[in-house]
């Protein structure tokens, strides 16, 4: 346990309603009672307090106080909150007052939520899901948090890392016990056991990281040569005008990007110089830039000016792939019959008189959702779960090429390890306890 007690303004700054200032530690309580002069709180309940400065005597607040006896709070120490009116002023002196305070300090970002991770109030994945949660945008990727904060992916990991425990007990065994024969059926079955995990462990890798798309954004680029319209569509994805438009071919020169929430999912859209040659050094830049981003993203739009069919430009039907969405602009001048533009099938709209923008938002926001879709099984979210899986995996198919017990309990130690990493979690106490709970030797 800390003996340090650390304070924090808990809701957000500025002025509001009410402001949360949360306390834990050891003299989270004796700071409750020297600032309300009372001593007489019941556990999670809410106190009416009047707050005076113990030093100077002056009158802090009139306010809400609650007592989290440890271990039974947040950080799992001891916890108190207070619940006092959202001006500056208020909250400011609260917190002078706190820090005149002996054995006292402001706490670190994240620092209480790492002392409820080092007092096993919660895994890492469950710390992660609460991060993402506390800066979700979207709806969606709200859900897929909170799912992460109340311990989807790390009950998973747990899981798994459990049964290769189970396991990895049978070959401790056969090592400390060489003489105890054990039946070889259960070592194929144990083997069999380990090609079963491995297999879910790569169909949870092969998600086409949508738990990762999902909590930072499908990254959506809109190509196309000079003047087909994109810049507009950007406006009418973000309804505003972020971008310029005009009928200069060659307006935009940079990435223009703009956070978007598409049907609840995240989408980060990059508008980008029109594709064509010029003399322009600058103007190069910025297509080597646009034919970059367009490389780099997860989904694009390709568009055209529909009256430019059947001459369109090579380089943008260069840049058409399985994840594009190609676009006839400009529907509202000319709408040619065209059946299929690169293997494609075209979608017309008009930025401007906005003529088909409807079926074009359902059908990208189809495109974004199954990129991110939230299916039954929870997705891993970040590349940090994804190494330790893919190592914990490989420890798993080298176990399988190998007979010698000795090393073949070395990689199920080195697969658990692993998937500890993800949750931070899993030491050799686990193996142990497994060991003796569970398999019976002296039978
Ligand atoms: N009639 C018609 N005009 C459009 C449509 N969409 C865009 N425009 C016009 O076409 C011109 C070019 O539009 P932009 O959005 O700037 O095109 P862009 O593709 O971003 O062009 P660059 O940035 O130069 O590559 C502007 O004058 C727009 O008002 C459309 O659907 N119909
Ligand atoms: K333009
Ligand atoms: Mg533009």
């Amino acid at each position: 346990m800390n003996d340090q007690t650390i304070y924090a303004l808990a809701s957000g700054a500025g002025r509001c309603g009410v402001a949360v200032v949360r306390l834990s530690g050891p003299q989270a309580f004796s700071v409750l009672c020297r600032l309300s002069g009372k001593s007489d709180f019941k556990a999670r309940y809410a106190h009416r307090v009047q707050l005076i400065d113990p030093v100077e005597g002056d009158p802090i607040d009139d306010g809400l106080a609650l007592y989290f006896p440890a271990p039974h709070s947040f950080t799992g120490e001891e916890v108190v909150e207070f619940q006092i009116h959202g001006g500056r002023a208020v909250v400011q002196a609260l917190l002078d007052s706190l820090a005149q305070m002996d054995g006292l300090r402001l706490a670190e970002p994240g620092e209480f939520t790492r002392r409820a991770f080092e007092n096993d109030k919660m895994d890492l994945t469950a710390a992660e899901g609460l991060a993402d949660l506390i800066h979700a945008e979207t709806r969606a990727q709200a859900k897929q948090a909170l799912r992460q904060m109340e311990g989807a992916l790390g009950t998973l990991y747990n899981d798994w890392a459990d049964r290769i425990l189970h396991i990895l007990a049978h070959f401790e065994a056969v090592i400390d016990f060489p003489d105890e024969d054990l039946p070889e059926e259960v070592e194929a079955g144990a083997r069999a056991k380990v090609a079963n995990l491995q297999h879910e462990i790569e169909d949870h890798l092969k998600d086409g990281h949508r738990g990762e798309l999902l909590r930072d954004g499908v990254r959506l680029a809109i190509v196309g040569p000079p003047n087909a319209g994109k810049s507009s569509l950007l406006n009418q994805l973000a309804k505003r005008e972020v971008a310029i438009v005009s009928d200069i071919a060659g307006t935009t020169r940079d990435i223009i990007e703009s956070h978007l929430d598409i049907g609840g999912y995240p989408v980060v859209v990059s508008d980008t110089a029109g594709l064509r040659h010029s003399e322009d050094v600058i103007e190069m830049e910025g297509v080597r830039r646009a034919q970059d981003r367009a490389q780099s993203s997860d989904l694009k739009v390709v568009m055209f000016d529909a009256a430019d069919w059947p001459n369109l430009d090579q380089k943008t039907l260069d840049l058409i792939d399985d994840d594009s969405l190609v676009v006839l602009n400009k529907m509202d001048q000319a709408k040619p019959d065209v059946a299929d533009i690169g293997g494609q099938k075209p979608i017309y709209m008009s930025a401007k008189s906005k003529e088909g923008l409807v079926d074009f938002f359902k059908r990208l926001e189809e495109e974004v959702a199954t990129r991110c879709m939230m299916t039954g099984a929870p997705a891993l979210t970040r590349a940090r779960h994804r190494e330790a899986l893919e190592d914990c995996v490989e420890a798993l198919v080298r176990f399988a090429e190998i007979d010698l017990p000795e090393l073949a309990a070395e990689d199920l130690r080195m697969a658990t390890r692993a998937l500890g990493r993800i949750t931070g979690r899993i030491d050799v106490e686990d193996v142990l306890d497994v060991v003796f709970s569970d398999f019976c030797i002296g039978k």
